[in-house]
């Protein structure tokens, strides 16, 4: 550029060659005036002056260019595993304001986590045997809540386990029938809000899974490998399609969860569904007019009317002992999915509730393909100019095919596994233990060749639940007969873990050299995440 603009303003005087025709014409011409010719080396004085100008700014822009790092952080793990909370750790994190202005849209999937909570409460204490499945149903279960599904001891999903039906399970059912539609609504207001891009809101086949009890490889495809960004699949947020009401057992409905199992209801990208629901869907007149906090609770149609009168019957029916019993009996542990709610049911109830930064962080909406997030950070802060990119995925089985087109263009990567689900199934297949496909998963990642110079950060994930977990006396040495009779507290297991797991890394790492650093975390801590977040030395080093 500068030698190109250095030529079209030359040094008057300079000898050229006429056969240039570029020179020829930038000869001044034959019988200029003393005037003219002042005239014309002002011009030329001037022209050089902002040429030169541009060529500095062009340098600086460079230097700028160089400056500004984009550092590209992969989230990956089995579904389940924390991946969207840690990215919202970040975000709470890094952009508060935008967090906690998007509160509001999370309202509509804590009420049906809860909803779905007492769905799956009411089928463990039923009586009838299609709530009790056997192992040979699970083929096609991808819509049960993952994490219900506890091995008990006997190696068979505990669910499977028949009961007789609790007294009160009639009434309860009876005082709790309009949950059933609610949760309908609720998926359907989910998956079709009130903006144009979601309402091309469609249905997607899961993609074909072909494996029982093997992880798919994390190979490129070819396609994907060549081409980056255009290659990656469009970012996808899926609600979970319900079960025995999304199967179709209550009725016809126009809704889009009367979908066969197998099936998941897809919306375009996080920041849409959250835009949709943050403008909120049932405005009162006062808040369309006076742009106050939308007051929903003044619109009749609005789900919080249903959960509030509901909300006593709900609150009876997780404090029955009876009901504990049973659940219990059958080892649903609901506090491991997305349960938390059920403990809070009558601030989640009231009619002004607003989610807290904590309900919002707990809040259960799998996802679906990959999800980006960028931030920079705040100019105070050591790492200014640096942009982040975070990518997170889908964790389960289907999903994982959409991992690889993003790893020859990542700086770090975050893997979670969750060590509490050392008793638990993979909710898409449930032959395969959880912990199991951990180390499957954690195996294919660190000996990938393609990320042999990626920084490695491991989450041992859902600590707060592991502890909860040994203390309650659950052994791991009957899930994992290696742990032998290694003492059975947190300590030592989460120590036996952090061992594991970074053996796994210097056996099969094609780079000897690298660090892998290793957390014991509980995501949902926001406290303990951030200060991880913050101080870690992978953060740091990020090349
Ligand atoms: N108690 C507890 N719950 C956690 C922890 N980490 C995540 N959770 C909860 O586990 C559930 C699943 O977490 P997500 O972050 O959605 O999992 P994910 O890895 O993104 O799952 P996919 O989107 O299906 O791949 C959410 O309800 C979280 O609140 C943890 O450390 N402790
Ligand atoms: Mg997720």
């Amino acid at each position: 550029m500068a030698n190109h603009r250095a030529q079209l303003a030359p040094p008057s005087g300079r000898r050229r060659s006429l056969s240039d025709p570029l020179a020829a014409a930038l000869l001044p011409p034959p019988n200029e005036s003393p005037e003219q010719r002042d005239r014309r080396l002002r011009a030329e004085e001037e022209a050089k002056k902002r040429s030169d100008h541009i060529d500095r700014m062009i340098k600086e822009n460079e230097k700028e260019r160089r400056r500004k790092k984009i550092v590209k952080v992969l989230l990956l793990g089995q579904s389940e595993s924390g991946k969207s909370t840690t990215l919202k750790q970040f975000q709470l994190l890094h952009t508060p304001a935008a967090f906690h202005a998007e509160r509001i849209a999370w309202r509509f999937v804590i009420y049906l986590n809860l909803v779905r909570s007492i769905r799956r409460i009411l089928e463990a204490i039923s009586p009838e045997p299609e709530t009790a499945p056997g192992l040979d149903d699970y083929d096609d279960m991808d819509y049960l809540e993952p994490a219900a599904i506890i091995i008990s001891s006997n190696g068979r999903p505990s669910s499977a386990v028949a009961g007789a039906s609790v007294p009160g399970y009639d009434s309860y059912r009876r005082q709790l029938a309009p949950l059933r539609d609610l949760e309908q609504r609720l998926i359907q207001q989910l998956s079709d809000p009130e903006d144009n891009e979601s309402r091309q809101a469609i249905r997607l086949p899961c993609p074909p899974y072909n494996g029982h009890g093997h992880s798919p490889s994390l190979s490129v495809p070819s396609s994907a490998r060549l081409t980056g960004d255009a290659a990656r699949p469009l970012p996808r947020i899926s609600i979970p399609p319900g079960s025995s009401v999304s199967g179709g057992t209550h009725g016809a409905s126009s809704s889009p969860v009367a979908l066969s199992p197998g099936h998941e209801i897809a919306v375009h990208s996080t920041s849409n569904w959250r835009k949709a629901f943050a403008l909120g869907r049932n405005q009162s007149p006062k808040s369309a007019h006076g742009g106050e906090l939308q007051g929903w609770w003044e619109d009749p149609h609005d789900p919080v009317h249903v959960l509030n009168r509901c909300a006593p019957v709900m609150i009876d029916l997780w404090r029955d002992p009876k009901v504990r019993q049973r659940l219990a009996e059958k080892r649903l542990r609901l506090e491991e999915s997305s349960g938390f709610y059920l403990d809070e049911i009558e601030r989640v109830t009231a009619k002004m509730y607003f989610p807290t930064d904590d309900d919002v962080l707990k809040a259960r909406l799998k996802t679906n393909g990959v999800v980006e997030h960028t931030f920079s950070l705040p100019k105070t802060s050591e790492y200014r100019g640096v942009e982040w990119k975070i990518y997170d995925v889908g964790g389960a089985r289907p999903q994982r095919q959409a991992w690889a087109p993003y790893f020859d263009d990542v700086n770090a990567i975050i893997f979670l596994a969750p060590i509490s689900a050392f008793d638990q199934v993979l909710a898409e297949d449930p032959r395969v233990n959880r912990l199991e496909d951990s180390f499957e998963l954690w195996k294919l990642v660190v000996s990938n060749p393609l990320l042999s110079t990626v920084n490695i950060i491991l989450f041992l994930n859902k600590c707060d639940l592991l502890k909860k977990k040994l203390e309650n006396g659950v052994r791991l040495n009957q899930h994992m007969p290696s742990y032998k009779d290694r003492p059975n507290d947190y300590d030592s297991v989460s120590k036996y873990f952090r061992l594991k797991f970074g053996a796994m890394h210097h056996t099969f790492t094609p780079n000897k050299s690298r660090e892998c650093y290793i957390h014991l975390t509980s995501v949902t801590d926001t406290r303990k995440t951030q200060t991880i977040i913050s101080n870690g030395k992978w953060f740091r080093d990020a090349p």
